[in-house]
């Protein structure tokens, strides 16, 4: 494929109110595999990702500058549809948060919105997406009771199911395992790497062994700059900035 770059970011600033949180980010992202987001609390970890499909336009005090291309085209221009841009860049948020609805209509909720009716269509979706989220088997005897009736981590494979379900591109995740147990969490992180064959997963974590388990490149942030952006393994043997290691290694943070 020509373009192999899914996001480029030039100058990127962001800030809420008056307080820069974002200070002139550059990176490429290209497509396919696992990115991290590191860095410590309150570095603009969160703020960047939802920048990437402008969910950050949820908030009225941020205003964004700089330029963000998703596959060569700005996302903050004014003729891009936001829908669609959502519709490539899909979403996963820290709690899992489904639908007060059934886990069939979860997974159902965003083909339904893009128009899909045919019921014998939905329901390929469905079972295709929960396949993919890994979920299925679970739960494939009861795909009519609410998803409440879930297990945590259960919740959140039907979330990244949601959003598969859409076809995207691009799965951002804002650390998606942080509210599961171990069990829940290995889970869910096999299935990152498993999607990372087929998508752009970028992830943001806290968890630096996390990190190493499952991404292939990453980017430590600190103070709304990358200071460093490298292959993960290279970042966790031979990190080139002292910040960089004095982080990882639980210096600071
Ligand atoms: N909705 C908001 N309104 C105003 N300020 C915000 C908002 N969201 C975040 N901030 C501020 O922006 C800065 C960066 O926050 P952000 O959540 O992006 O950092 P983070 O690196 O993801 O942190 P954490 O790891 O703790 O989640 C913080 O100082 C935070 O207080």
């Amino acid at each position: 494929m020509k373009n192999e770059k899914v996001f480029s970011i030039k100058d990127l600033h962001i800030s809420y109110g008056s307080e820069k949180v974002i200070k002139g980010v550059d990176i490429d992202i290209d497509r396919k595999g696992v990115i991290a987001i590191i860095g410590p609390s309150g570095c603009g970890k969160s703020t960047f990702l939802k920048s990437l499909n402008r969910m950050i336009d949820t908030i009225p005090s941020a205003k964004v500058e700089g330029s963000i291309k998703y596959r060569g085209n700005d996302i903050n221009s004014d003729n891009l549809e936001v829908v669609n841009l959502r519709k490539q860049v899909g979403m996963v948020f820290q709690k899992p948060n489904p639908f007060p609805k059934s886990i069939y209509d979860n997974v159902a909720f965003g083909p339904r919105l893009h128009g899909v009716r045919d019921k014998a269509t939905l329901d390929e979706i469905v079972e295709e997406s929960l396949k993919g989220a890994a979920l299925w088997d679970e739960v494939k005897d009861k795909v009519k009771k609410s998803a409440f009736s879930l297990s945590g981590g259960q919740q959140q494979r039907l979330c990244i199911a949601r959003a598969l379900a859409v076809k995207p591109e691009v799965l951002l995740m804002d650390e998606p395992c942080s509210a599961l147990d171990p069990i829940a969490t290995t889970k869910v992180e096999e299935l990152i790497k498993k999607l990372s064959k087929d998508y752009t997963i970028i992830i943001v974590t806290h968890n630096m062994q996390q990190a190493a388990r499952i991404s292939n490149k990453a980017a430590f942030f600190l103070n709304g700059e990358i200071i460093e952006y490298s292959d993960t393994e290279r970042m966790f043997t031979n990190p080139e900035d002292k910040r960089t290691e004095d982080y990882i290694t639980g210096r600071f943070g």
